[in-house]
């Protein structure tokens, strides 16, 4: 049983103790401003009590003092400012880089199952509401914590029995702010559901603005996000009416004491326990405690939204999923990489996947993987690439189990080429240095060779210097592809992996880039998914694959032969191409 002595810190303190100095900083200019500013009543009350008495020369030293305090006061207001914003700004930092590194360093799982609009809306809102938190929030807070002694000592020392009556009403006013504070919390974190929610559907609309515009789905939209937005107006509003109590509770309490003040303190006066002066000090107190009192309202909402943000960040960064390996210094094997799978399998819960399945790829070799739609192409091929693990089975690569400590070795020396291109929002020679970065002007000019792209980068106005768009935009489908595929190539891969990479090129140019692959490809291992058949015939092997199982594998030429799904779209394909070729004659 563990039996250590467990002290409770506030959620924030993990944030701020990295910038102890910073926070000790800003907390002795908070100490220093609190201390000046609470003994400017202090002194106005002598200065007065001087005039009371008709010591002009005392009055006047006495309002010196003052100013001395108040200049004090300021000096370490702008002080404490500084420090604790700044100090709110590295938190803010900090927060932000811990959740990027934790976001690029988890598996392609973590990211099927997680919305981006969601994960985005942590890494803004969510962050910026911790920001608020230990920055404003926590000024506010150390701003009280140090006026509030300082006041209440030199309110007791004038008059004890005063203070104690002034004081009570705002001992009403805490149980109401705790109160206030614990529904709050609540339906904070109800309203950053419904924000994230708003920022997903948001996100998957403008990404997928074509096919609403298409399919004339604005309406629909529209209304889908008037309602989520309804909700989350509705909640806010239940916050606002919930906060909006902070304000007048404060106000009615500061009023209440005011009169507590005028009432008891004057009858206090009027007996000659209290000199007139004490009772000026006094209001005076009270003024300096009215701000730093209805402000913690103010800050105990920020702490609020603070702790629902910080929930919502600590989810991602601890959500028990797989994390990948570090990055760690490589020796790259040399040549063509081998792999094996022995009854390996992947399979979804409804079944659907890869596997059982028994595949060798010697150093060098050329596999090309047919089969139907959903068959299981992508999935092998993203099994081979390391994107996934397997269930069960074995997946070796040069003999070596296939685990976490070989996957950045694997994946420095493989390139993968998936179905829907991805590029970057840069220039084409940005786009095409990712595969390797330093990677010389001839070098891109041959890979932009090899995949038949040279030409139109000639044409284009600005050459490699084009910038792409968002995710290409610029390009056509056909050309994004090719880029793609010249950026793993630029990698010299140990292994290509091709899955149905080069759909969106027209069967001529295909040929050609498969023509200039082979010439190209000398030491590399290459694996493509594909549903030509005459693609297919450019490899040692085809391995044809049904409901994620292998159910045919040879030459093409001896699957041509055999009854089954390769012959059978085999036939068709040629026939296709029979006609397209009488009907171009
Ligand atoms: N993330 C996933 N979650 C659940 N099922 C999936 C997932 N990805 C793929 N599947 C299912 O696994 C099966 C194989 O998918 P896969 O993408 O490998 O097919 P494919 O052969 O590449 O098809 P296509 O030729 O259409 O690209 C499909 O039935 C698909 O619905």
């Amino acid at each position: 049983m563990d039996r250590s002595p467990r002290y409770w810190t506030p959620w924030w303190w993990k944030l701020v103790a990295p910038h102890r100095r910073i926070l000790f900083l800003g907390l002795s200019a908070s100490v220093l401003c609190s201390l000046a500013a609470a003994w400017v009543p202090f002194w106005s009350g002598r200065a007065v009590h001087a005039l009371e008495l008709r010591q002009w020369h005392a009055s006047r030293r006495d309002l010196l003092w003052m100013l001395g305090f108040t200049l004090f006061a300021g000096i370490g207001r702008y002080l404490m400012r500084n420090t604790l914003i700044g100090l709110s700004r590295e938190v803010e930092k900090r927060q932000r880089e811990e959740l990027y590194d934790s976001l690029l360093a988890r598996p392609f799982s973590f990211y099927e199952q997680s919305r981006i609009g969601d994960l985005m809306s942590r890494m803004g809102d969510d962050v910026n509401t911790v920001r608020m938190a230990t920055g404003p929030g926590l000024m506010s807070l150390l701003q009280t914590a140090s006026l509030l002694p300082m006041t209440l000592v030199l309110m007791l020392q004038a008059s004890p029995r005063l203070a104690l009556a002034v004081i009570t009403p705002f001992t009403f006013l805490a149980a109401g702010f705790y109160l206030i504070g614990k529904w709050s919390h609540r339906i904070q974190q109800k309203i950053q559901v419904v924000t994230s929610q708003l920022n997903t559907f948001s996100h998957e609309t403008i990404s997928g603005e074509k096919v609403v515009q298409a399919f004339g789905l604005e309406a629909l939209r529209v209304a889908e996000f008037e309602e989520l937005s309804r909700t989350q107006a509705r909640m806010s509003i239940r916050q606002t009416i919930l906060f909006g109590a902070y304000m007048p509770l404060s106000a009615f309490t500061a009023g209440l004491a005011a009169l507590v003040l005028v009432a008891y303190g004057g009858t206090l006066v009027l007996r000659g326990a209290l000199t007139l002066g004490d009772l000026t000090a006094f209001t005076g107190y009270l003024a300096t405690l009215a701000w730093p009192i209805m402000s913690l309202g103010w800050s105990a909402n920020l702490f609020q939204r603070g702790r629902a943000g910080q929930e919502r960040i600590e989810a991602v960064l601890n959500d028990p999923g797989a994390f990948l390996p570090g990055h760690a210094p490589l020796a790259l094997r040399p040549g063509p990489a081998a792999m094996e799978l022995r009854a390996a399998s992947h399979r979804f819960e409804s079944g659907r996947g890869i596997g059982p399945i028994d595949l060798a790829l010697p150093p060098g070799s050329r596999l090309a993987v047919v089969g139907g739609i959903g068959s299981g192409k992508t999935i092998l091929l993203q099994v081979l690439a390391g994107l996934r693990e397997i269930q069960e089975g074995t997946l070796t690569l040069d003999g070596r189990a296939m685990g976490a400590d070989l996957l950045r070795e694997h994946w420095a020396g493989i390139g993968w080429v998936p179905q829907e291109a991805f590029l970057f929002s840069l220039s084409l020679r940005e786009n095409l240095a990712l595969g390797r970065p330093g990677a010389t002007e001839e070098e891109l000019w041959e890979v932009a060779r090899v995949v038949c792209l040279d030409d139109l980068i000639r044409r284009l106005p600005m050459g490699l210097d084009t910038v792409v768009g968002e995710r290409g935009v610029v390009l056509s489908g056909g050309e994004r592809q090719r880029t793609a595929l010249a950026r793993a190539l630029l990698r010299k891969p140990r292994l290509l992996l091709l899955d149905d990479a080069l759909s969106a090129v027209d069967s001529e140019t295909e040929s050609r880039i498969l023509d200039n692959l082979r010439a190209f490809l000398v030491d590399t291992t290459l694996v493509l998914a594909t549903h030509r058949v005459f693609v297919a015939e450019l490899c040692d092997r085809v391995l044809v694959l049904e409901d994620g199982n292998a159910v045919q594998s040879g030459t093409a030429q001896e699957l041509a032969q055999e009854p089954g799904h390769f012959s059978r779209i085999k036939r068709l394909q040629s026939l296709e191409r029979e006609i397209l070729g009488e009907a171009v004659s």
